[in-house]
């Protein structure tokens, strides 16, 4: 059959119809393109050949006014001053006392490390050695995170600070991880007391009253008896009383030295499955992340939460800063069991390579570990150029253990990973990615959406804590203020213009509930961790079905029921591929791509037959019975429709 030119036209007007562009545009556009191909190349002129090209075109010409939070910024956290607030807080959100001796800086600058050494001695050792001998009696691995009293010596070397007007951040950090180390060898040793010599007080009764049992429940003696390493640490350490699936046998995997690459749901506990292997092994953890703020958040929550020694080392820290977690990663035995770094510190700084092969040398070395490995896959939602450069740990280390996580890999980014990361024979571990907890929703847009959206959070998420999505920083502050204004819903609104001040600011309104909603673009997401947001609203689609997995698995990280909706219109797909269009460096072949990830998303958006969560789960290639989510507690709205046409 010849090649039929109006049909064709029509098709490539639909095309820009279906993805909401404007008509004159669309019409302008195609004449374009006519003109291009010309006589010659009329046979050419087809969705199938040049649809791309004529998307491209069409938000070349549509005027873009919204600014664009097109990719998430590498380096971005906190200001260090904001940092150093933020370790020194204490648990009421007061400022905590540095160090009484330090008020004045002459005075500081003047501190004897002799007498500082001294007095923290005395009283370390009794207490230390206390704790370390039942740990050796009773569990000779835990005793690895116990510090012998030769480390305590160093301690108060770092303890000084270096320069008083320039207060280090690091050095606290460190210094607040010696005192943590305290602290969780006390509770180690309220389990373990218990655990070695069955002294029960009547208070106690026949349990093990554990500090950081996340209930404050009582432990029974004899399940405390029958706990290996993992569950002691788990419970005594972490709060947990169980394991997630696939948590244990990470951890076991990694403990045998063998390399693993972890896949596991959204706030399914991937970090557990590092962290607590690196306090039960001797020396430092090594962990790439990709965000700084991601960083800072998680070394917080390990040295506040869990009383974990952990640092970090990035490029944007001072010379002084860096220089502090340096020498200490350079004793014999250093301190501190987790050291997170962003991925450029491996690839481009070659002293920290030397450092490494220092640490490995000295026995030091514990494992790797890349975190968010999607960032490594060209084809992942989220590529990073310096983790590409991530394959040289295994090449410079292959005897150390690797192990790499992530929650959003379809088959062919996890072949990438493992391709690129060098390890090919790396135990595959694999939880379903379903959230059960999760309820999804599309809601197409009314006349006057932004009313629509107030309504929806007003109606069914009253004094509910949750984040609305939005593709550009405008909308975001467009949202925050609409809401605020004719809603008096608290909302604050988040996006990678901020400076670093306000970025802190505005999480922690949100994190302590000062306010109910955060509006954010796409520079806020990856590995946030709260625990009570019970819904996530997309105010506009993602840009890709993975990109949608990792923001709407903010929610019900508790594991509580939560909402995840997304106000779906047609135009907002068009205002995508002007994203694509404009985002920097974009090849034609990103482009194209970029347009087939969101021809999914819109997709899934436009479905109204299929179950959602099939959709979701079949895009990373897990077989799913949508049955299950049908009769399940949290049905998404097709299966929840049907379950209403099966009741009439
Ligand atoms: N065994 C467990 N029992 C109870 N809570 C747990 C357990 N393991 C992890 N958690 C909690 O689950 C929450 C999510 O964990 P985590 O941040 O490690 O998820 P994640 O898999 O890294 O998710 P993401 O892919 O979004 O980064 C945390 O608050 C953590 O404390
Ligand atoms: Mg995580």
């Amino acid at each position: 059959m010849g090649h039929d030119l109006e049909l064709e036209k029509t098709r490539l007007l639909s095309l820009a119809s279906e993805f909401g562009f404007r008509s004159d545009i669309a019409r302008h556009c195609l004449q374009q393109l006519v003109d291009l191909y010309g006589e010659d190349g009329q046979d050419f002129l087809t969705v199938e050949h040049c649809g791309d090209d004529y998307l491209a075109r069409l938000a070349d010409a549509t005027q873009v006014e919204e600014d664009w939070d097109t990719q998430t910024q590498g380096m971005e956290g906190v200001a260090d001053e904001e940092w150093d607030m933020r370790v020194h807080k204490n648990d009421r959100g007061e400022k905590e006392e540095e160090h009484t001796d330090c008020a004045n800086d002459e005075a500081d600058e003047e501190h004897s490390a002799e007498s500082d050494t001294a007095e923290s001695d005395t009283s370390d050792e009794d207490y230390i050695d206390d704790v370390a001998s039942l740990n050796k009696a009773v569990n000779p691995r835990l005793a690895a995170y116990v510090p012998d009293s030769s480390e305590s010596e160093d301690v108060m070397i770092i303890e000084k600070p270096i320069s008083s007007r320039n207060r280090d951040y690091s050095v606290h950090s460190i210094t607040r991880n010696i005192d943590s180390k305290r602290s969780w060898s006390s509770k180690a040793a309220m389990g373990i007391h218990n655990l070695n010599e069955g002294v029960v007080s009547d208070d106690v009764g026949k349990s093990a009253a554990l500090s950081n049992s996340p209930t404050g429940e009582k432990i029974a003696l004899d399940k405390v008896n029958s706990m290996d390493d993992f569950d002691l640490a788990n419970l005594v350490i972490f709060g947990n009383q169980n394991f997630r699936p696939l948590q244990r046998s990470a951890c076991e995997a990694t403990m045998k030295g063998n390399d693993c690459f972890v896949l596991m749901p959204t706030g399914g506990g991937k970090s557990l499955c590092y962290q607590l292997p690196a306090i039960l092994s001797p020396g430092v953890t090594v962990v790439v992340s990709p965000l700084l703020s991601l960083i800072q958040d998680q070394v917080l929550t390990l040295i506040k939460r869990h009383d974990i020694p952990a640092t970090f080392l990035s490029s944007q820290q001072t010379s002084s800063q860096s220089w502090a977690v340096i020498q200490e990663l350079r004793k014999s035995r250093p301190s501190c069991k987790l050291l997170y770094v962003t991925p450029e510190k491996i690839a481009t700084s070659e002293s920290f390579q030397t450092l490494l092969r220092s640490l490995q040398e000295r026995g030091q070395l514990a494992r790797f570990v890349v975190d968010e490995a999607h960032c490594v896959s060209q084809w992942g939602h989220d590529f990073r150029p310096d983790y590409k450069a991530l394959g040289i740990l295994k090449q410079l280390f292959p005897t150390i253990p690797l192990m790499a996580l992530t929650a959003t890999a379809t088959q062919p980014v996890r072949e990438e990973i493992m391709k690129i990361l060098h390890v090919p024979r790396a135990l595959v571990l694999e939880a379903s990615f379903d959230r059960p907890n999760l309820t999804y929703e599309v809601v197409n847009k009314d006349q006057d959406p932004l009313k629509q959206l107030g309504q929806t959070i007003q109606d069914r998420f009253k004094g509910q804590c949750g984040i609305v999505y939005c593709l550009s920083k405008n909308e975001c502050t467009d949202v925050c203020g609409y809401l605020n204004k004719k809603f008096h819903i608290k909302a604050v609104y988040y996006h990678a213009g901020l400076s670093n001040r306000e970025r802190m600011l505005v999480q922690t309104k949100w994190r302590s509930n000062e306010v109910q909603v955060i509006c954010a673009t796409i520079a806020f997401g990856m590995g946030i961790d709260k625990a009570d947001v019970r819904f996530v609203i997309h105010n506009s689609m993602s840009k890709a079905v993975e990109s949608y997995y990792q923001e709407s698995g903010r929610a019900g990280r508790d594991g509580m029921s939560s909402t995840c909706i997304i106000l779906y219109t047609k135009k907002d797909f068009s205002r995508i591929v002007c994203m694509l269009r404009a985002s920097q460096g974009a090849s034609s072949g990103r482009f194209k791509w970029g347009m087939q990830q969101a021809r999914k998303m819109q997709a899934y958006c436009a479905e109204k037959k299929q179950c959602r969560r099939e959709m979701l789960l079949n895009h990373f290639g897990e077989k799913y019975d949508s049955r299950q989510c049908q009769l399940g507690k949290n049905p998404c709205d097709i299966c929840k429709n049907k379950n209403m046409q099966g009741a009439t």
